[in-house]
Order: C-alpha cells, then sequence, then structure tokens
C-alpha cells in the first residue's frame, strides 16, 4: 500500500509522533485489519482559524485556533479545548487522535475531536476571554454540533467557556443546543459530577490495577503533577479513599509532606494564591525531583512528554495512572516495563471525564437529569469494564497495558472503517 506522507508536522518529536509510535506498537497485533492502519496515522479534517479580538485597551489582537477531527468512524468528533500559549496544529492532531482511542477503548460512540488556542489566558482578562472563545467558537462552527463535534473543557477551559461555547453556537443556529458541548454548568445542562469524573476515573483505574497487584489504598502514597481539574479531583478521591498524598506540583512549584497533604485544604491555599507554591503545612522541593518521591501511586496530570528516558529510570511508584494526555515517551514506557511499573495508560485512565460528558450528552438529548450516585456508579461500572478487558489482552498477548488499550480500541476504529467502505 502506498500513502503520501502529511506535509503539517511539527518538530519531529512531538505529542504526534509520540502517538504515531504507539501506533506502529499494536500494529503486529492486528491481524487482517493491519491494512487499515494508515486511516489511524492521519486525521480526518484540520481546521485552522485566525481569531481577532478587541483587547480592553480598544486594540485588535490575533489569536491562531484549531479544531481537528481525527477519526469519524464511530461517530461524531469528541474532544476538549486546549487555551495555552505553546499548543501546536501537530500537538491538537495528537491530542485529537488520542480522543478516537480513548473513546472507543472505553466504548462510547464517538470518534476523536480535539480543540486548541495558542494564546496565554492569564494574560486575559475575563471580557477579553469571553470574547476569545466566542469568536473562536464561531470559526470552528463550521465543523460543530451535537451530532458532529461535540467540545468539552481541557487544560485551561472549564464550565465557564463551555457556557460560553453553548450560548455562541446556539445563537448562530437560532436556537438553543445543549448539546453541542459537554462539561457546562449545571445550570445549563451541565451534568453532576462531570467536574470531578476525570479524577475520579484516574482513581477508579488505579484502584482496578492496584486490585490486580495486590497493592491496598489504605496507607498507600500518591504523588502528583498538575493540580488543576484532574490532579485535584484525583488528589481528593486517592484521601477519600485512605491514601496519603505526600507530593503535589503544578506550575508554581512542588510542595512536599510525608505525613500526607490535605488536598481540600491545598485546594483552598491555590484557590487563594493562585498555586501550590508557598503552602505552608509542606515543604518545598525542587519539581524536577516530584518524580523521584517514593510513592505507590504517581498521577502525571500536567502535560505531555513529563515522563521521558532522561527522569523514567528515577521513578519509585508501583503504579502509574496518567491523567494527563500522553505524558509518557514510548523510551520511558520502555524503561517503566523493565522496571515492573504498571502504567494504567492515559486512554483509561483519563476517560472518566468524556464517559460523563457522554452521560452530560445523553442527558441533554432526554432533557431527563440523573442523580450524582446514579452517575458516579455508571462511571466506574464503564471504567472497570474497560480496564478489565484491557487486562485481559494485556495478559493473554503480554504486551504492556498500553498496547492492549489500543488492540481494544483499534479493532474497534478499524473495523468500523471496514464495514462502512471508502466511497460516498
Ligand atoms: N479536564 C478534563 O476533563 C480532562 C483533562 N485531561 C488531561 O489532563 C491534563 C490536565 O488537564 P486539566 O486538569 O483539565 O487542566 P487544568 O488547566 O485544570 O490544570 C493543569 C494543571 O497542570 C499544571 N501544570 C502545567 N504545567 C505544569 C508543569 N510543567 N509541571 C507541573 N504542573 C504543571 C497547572 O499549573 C495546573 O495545575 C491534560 O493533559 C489534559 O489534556 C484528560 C482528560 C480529561
Ligand atoms: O469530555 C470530553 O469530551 C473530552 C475530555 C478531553 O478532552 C479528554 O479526555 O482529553
Amino acid at each position: 500500500m502506498r500513502s503520501e506522507p502529511l506535509s503539517y508536522l511539527g518538530d519531529g518529536a512531538g505529542p504526534w509522533e509520540i502517538y504515531l509510535e504507539q501506533v506502529n506498537r499494536v500494529i503486529p497485533y492486528l491481524g487482517r485489519l493491519a491494512t487499515w492502519a494508515e486511516t489511524l496515522k492521519r486525521p480526518k479534517r484540520v481546521l485552522i482559524v485566525d481569531v481577532p479580538i478587541h483587547l480592553d485597551d480598544g486594540t485588535v489582537a490575533h489569536f491562531e485556533g484549531y479544531r481537528v477531527h481525527h477519526n469519524t468512524s464511530r461517530g461524531p468528533a469528541k474532544g476538549g479545548v486546549r487555551y495555552h500559549p505553546e499548543v501546536t496544529l501537530s500537538e491538537v492532531m495528537a491530542l485529537a487522535a488520542w480522543m478516537t482511542i480513548k473513546n472507543a477503548a472505553v466504548g462510547l460512540p464517538y470518534g476523536g475531536g480535539k480543540g486548541g488556542v495558542r494564546v496565554d489566558p492569564k494574560k486575559l482578562s475575563p471580557s477579553e476571554l469571553e470574547r476569545l472563545t466566542r469568536r473562536y467558537t464561531s470559526e470552528i462552527g463550521i465543523l460543530l454540533g451535537p451530532d458532529r463535534d461535540i467540545p468539552a473543557p481541557d487544560v485551561n477551559t472549564s464550565e465557564r467557556e463551555m457556557a460560553w461555547m453553548m450560548d455562541t453556537y446556539s445563537m448562530n443556529v437560532g436556537r438553543t443546543v445543549p448539546g453541542v458541548v459537554t462539561g457546562k454548568p449545571i445550570a445549563l445542562g451541565g451534568s453532576l459530577g462531570r467536574r470531578d469524573a476525570t479524577g475520579r476515573g484516574v482513581f477508579v483505574t488505579a484502584a482496578a490495577a492496584a486490585e490486580k497487584i495486590g497493592l491496598p489504598i489504605e496507607g498507600s502514597r500518591v504523588v502528583i503533577q498538575g493540580f488543576g481539574n484532574v490532579g485535584n479531583a484525583a488528589a481528593r478521591v486517592f484521601h477519600d479513599h485512605g491514601a496519603r498524598v505526600v507530593a503535589v506540583s503544578d506550575v508554581t512549584g512542588a510542595v512536599y509532606n510525608e505525613a500526607g497533604i490535605d488536598p481540600y485544604d491545598l485546594l483552598a491555599w491555590v484557590r487563594e494564591t493562585g498555586g501550590v507554591r508557598g503552602y505552608p503545612k509542606a515543604e518545598p522541593i525542587p519539581q524536577a525531583e516530584l518524580f523521584a518521591v517514593p510513592t505507590e501511586f504517581l498521577i502525571p496530570a500536567a502535560l505531555e512528554k513529563q515522563i521521558t528516558e532522561q527522569n523514567a529510570w528515577r521513578i519509585q511508584a508501583r503504579i502509574i495512572a496518567e491523567g494527563a494526555n500522553g505524558p509518557t515517551t514510548p523510551g520511558a514506557d520502555d524503561i517503566l516495563q523493565e522496571k515492573g511499573v504498571v502504567v494504567v495508560p492515559d486512554v483509561i485512565a483519563n476517560a472518566g471525564g468524556v464517559t460523563v460528558s457522554y452521560f452530560e450528552w445523553v442527558q441533554d438529548f432526554n432533557s431527563y437529569f440523573w442523580t450524582e450516585e446514579e452517575i458516579n456508579r455508571r462511571l466506574e461500572r464503564v471504567l472497570r469494564n474497560a480496564f478489565e478487558a484491557v487486562w485481559q489482552v494485556h495478559e493473554e498477548k503480554r504486551i504492556s497495558l498500553r498496547t492492549a488499550a489500543y488492540v481494544v480500541a483499534a479493532t474497534r476504529v478499524l473495523e468500523a472503517r471496514a464495514l462502512r467502505g471508502l466511497y460516498p
């Protein structure tokens, strides 16, 4: 088979290349479906948009935005929107591709999409951010729709941005469409449990892995990189189940307390001061030392490419549960496997967020809303089943949990692709 190379890639060592290597590792296990594997190696469509806004001082600023549909073989594109000064098209392509794999790995009826704006949101006022979000939503509006592409929060976006996106899309089409975006405020058709769902899912899948190796949660130590939506929720759920959060970092610094950090108290500090730095009930440690802290569980919950060949050998954790997307490079994966560290891959470990997004979407269509208890129960069931299926493949084929998750997911995506055929 001959395929022309893509012309719009990044620096050759970014998240897209990590994703491609993860796909290469699954191809030998795909049997007859391997002939369709190139489908996974290219996005279905990418959109680059100019986002001009008036700043508060009256001048005009331009930002670059993206929305990528990696694959829609199994359903509409689904995935978050990231605001970050270093977002690139190839990063968003990787994030969209990981959504394809994640949605298929847990059996959600979605393809994979992702969006981003290259902006430092800390440098914009709330009204500038609102204008940016509304203009970006209108620009990518040609791709959006509750049965076409459904955005959600990611790094530096939250319920507030989702409310603006839902309102902008609704104004543009002339009717209220709650199901076009998930992760919305409850008052606009959001779901109970969505805010903490990703962190809760990190706990559920880490606990499932811990059961397999006979590691108790109670009394275990937890180290968390990133104390945003995912990291702080994961910290609270681990703490609520009797684990001891001993070290936490964010973009401002890292703190350590062998006796345990109360994540509720740390969250109050972060809300007041803007970061973990200076937290008085723990000692400061260099950020680069975080991964070397002795612990049972390590939760990367910040950005891609954090666990690399340079630092993987220093990790002492027994289980890594990837809250972040793409935190571990393939080279680091190999080192961790050799060391016997169990890595619960992002496409399972952080799938709790999109799973409750799916529940939100279903609730919006039905205009009937479930209790938080119902949502958490269903979330746990979906993730436990997904984890169990992946674990079985991991044991049967003697491959890493990541490659096993890709076997499950790629098989579902490529079967759908093959059944649909190629021509309209
Ligand atoms: N929000 C969600 O529902 C989901 C998020 N994710 C992934 O989880 C990760 C975190 O996302 P959110 O918590 O939503 O973002 P967020 O914006 O709420 O928090 C990000 C956190 O990471 C910290 N951080 C950034 N750079 C860092 C660095 N170099 N070292 C240490 N900490 C650093 C920030 O200070 C902040 O505490 C991302 O990889 C995202 O794609 C995955 C699934 C769903
Ligand atoms: O909730 C969603 O739709 C997607 C969340 C997301 O962006 C992710 O899982 O990485």
